[in-house]
């Protein structure tokens, strides 16, 4: 070996041979079908296909909420798919953002409150009113969710992701709920961050357009991963159209 070697960073996530098999009574359905997959450190990542296709149940999976039937999950080198609930539970606090469709915000809290609940068990948090700002929300910090329109209660709920400094940024169809115009801010707001944190991110969506903001996109179909192309200058979420 060549004294100046460089010695590569595992990926944040190598995935391979990944099954899963949902069972119920007689009927069983197979929603991965042997996914292998890497995302590197900081990358933003597309995940497209038909519904039923495993877009969330690989998520789910790489985000420590579900089990895999079989195969392998690797978060920085370290093998997750063999992994009892309680660490899964400790890697999701430590390590995991999510962002939903829907916001699942506390209604009776601020949009400040509603982050600093997650800042005061974080281990190496960020503030709830610096997570706030870097959604665009520095002004309306006070405001209860009902005073806020969709698109802002959707950047409350991706500060709330964010506040503990997560590694890494799982959103599962974020602008599901919203018009384009309005979803077009949530995706600016998850493009700022991930280009300002570094926390590799990763978001479902039924909308072709928005692959163009990725640094790769990666299609689904039938379980499997068919398809994954490059995006050498991924372009602003403000000039991509749906
Ligand atoms: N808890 C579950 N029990 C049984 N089957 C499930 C469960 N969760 C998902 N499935 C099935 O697994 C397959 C993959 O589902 P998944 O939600 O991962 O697809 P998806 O690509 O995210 O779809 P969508 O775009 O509609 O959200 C589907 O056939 C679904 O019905």
């Amino acid at each position: 070996m060549k004294a100046d070697a460089a010695i590569s960073a595992p990926p944040i996530f190598e995935v391979s041979g990944l099954t899963k098999v949902y069972r119920t009574g007689d009927v069983e359905v197979r929603a991965l079908n042997g996914v292998d997959l890497r995302l590197e450190a900081g990358e933003m990542a597309v995940l497209l296909g038909p519904s039923g296709s495993g877009k969330s149940t690989l998520l789910n999976i790489i985000g420590g909420l579900d089990h895999p039937t079989s195969g392998s999950v690797k978060f920085k080198g370290k093998e997750l798919s063999g992994a009892s609930d309680r660490e899964l539970t400790s890697y999701r606090r430590d390590h995991v953002g999510f962002v939903f469709q829907f916001y699942n915000l506390i209604p009776s809290l601020t949009a400040w409150e509603n982050v600093a609940l997650i800042t005061e068990v974080a281990r190496h948090p960020m503030s709830a009113s610096d997570a706030l700002a870097l959604v665009g929300l520095e002004s309306r910090m006070h405001h209860f969710p009902a005073q806020l329109s969709g698109g802002e209660q959707q950047r409350v709920a991706i500060a709330r992701a964010i506040a503990k400094n997560p590694e890494v940024l799982l959103c599962d169809e974020p602008t599901g709920a919203l018009d384009s115009a309005t979803g077009i801010i949530v995706l600016e707001a998850l493009a700022r961050v991930n280009a300002e944190t570094g926390a590799t991110t990763a978001i479902i969506t039924h909308n072709a357009g928005i692959r163009k903001i990725a640094h790769r996109v990666f299609t689904f179909l039938d379980g499997r991963i068919a398809s994954m192309e490059t995006n050498e200058t991924p372009v602003k979420p403000s000039e991509v159209q749906w």
